[in-house]
């Protein structure tokens, strides 16, 4: 059976998107979206999400599979990519610039904008220990500039659910990261029994923010949605930055707020088309 499928990435976070709204369970398997994401034997991406019908009173569900396999409950940039595929497949029947998406980490509204950026209200950061999750501190408290030895070296993490776990650390320079060695030290730390996102930020100004990823099941990537608006929150918990920044990824500039009337995060940024074909 051919599967169509269409190629997007959100400042190089790339991704392959399977129209899967015939079917409540992925056309593909975990073992095919690895082939599928290697760069050199298959098409080359950093995940595969499938656009499912929705549930729960939804417009759609998304799910996703890490280039490793994995299955995360959610993912910043893809949403956004999704929005701009739900907008092609449905044509010129769309009837709404918005959309209500069930995800495993909660629903998302990401919203089409006049511009072609796409805003997404990503909904309320979870701080608690047992929601990150984490055993670093007792379950019921937050995980705010704690202590973490990591590959020898004692690092102050904060952390953020934003759907998915984040683990934040604030450096002078991100650049001077070695993020291939220790990125995977963090992932599999064995005080996140889910794994981890790992973000390092540097604080150029209190409005724009620098930020590397090394992103559980898929490793450096260029930017990372989740991962921007995670490490907004742990810059307002720590008192380092506003409710609305900047921040700047290796792929480019997402825009973050957490805003003080709902609390909530708000995240925006480009979703761009880059081909289709056929399996
Ligand atoms: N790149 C994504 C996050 C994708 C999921 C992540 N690798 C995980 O396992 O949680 C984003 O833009 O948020």
């Amino acid at each position: 059976m051919a599967i169509e499928f269409t190629k997007y990435h959100g400042l190089g976070n790339d991704f392959i998107l399977i129209d899967n709204r015939s079917s409540f369970e992925p056309v593909v398997t975990p073992e095919q979206a690895i082939e599928l994401c290697d760069r050199h034997f298959g098409i080359g991406a950093d995940g595969v999400i499938f656009a499912l019908p929705g549930e729960n009173g939804t417009d759609y569900t998304m799910r996703i599979f890490n280039s490793d396999g994995s299955e995360p409950e959610m993912c910043g940039n893809g949403i956004r990519c999704l929005a701009g595929f739900l907008a092609d497949l449905e044509g010129e029947s769309r009837n709404q610039d918005s959309y209500r998406i069930h995800t495993l980490g909660g629903v998302m509204t990401p919203q089409l904008l006049s511009d072609g950026q796409v805003k997404v209200d990503m909904g309320l950061p979870r701080l608690l220990a047992s929601e990150i999750p984490t055993n670093l501190t007792p379950a019921q408290e937050k995980v705010i500039s704690q202590p973490l030895e990591v590959a020898g070296q004692t690092w102050e993490v904060t952390c953020v659910n934003m759907g998915n776990p984040h683990c934040i650390t604030f450096v002078e320079d991100v650049a001077a990261i070695e993020l291939e060695s220790i990125g995977p030290k963090f992932e599999h730390h064995p005080v996140f029994p889910q794994r981890i996102n790992t973000e390092f930020i540097q604080v150029v100004r209190r409005d724009y923010l620098k930020m590397r990823v090394w992103e559980r099941g898929a490793g450096i990537t260029l930017a990372c949605g989740t991962g921007a608006c995670a490490s907004l929150v742990a810059g307002v918990l720590t008192g380092k930055c506003d409710r609305t920044a900047i921040v700047e990824l290796p792929g480019g500039p997402l825009q973050i707020e957490w805003s003080e009337i709902d609390q909530r995060v708000y995240m925006t940024g480009p979703a761009q088309k880059v081909f289709t074909g056929k399996l």
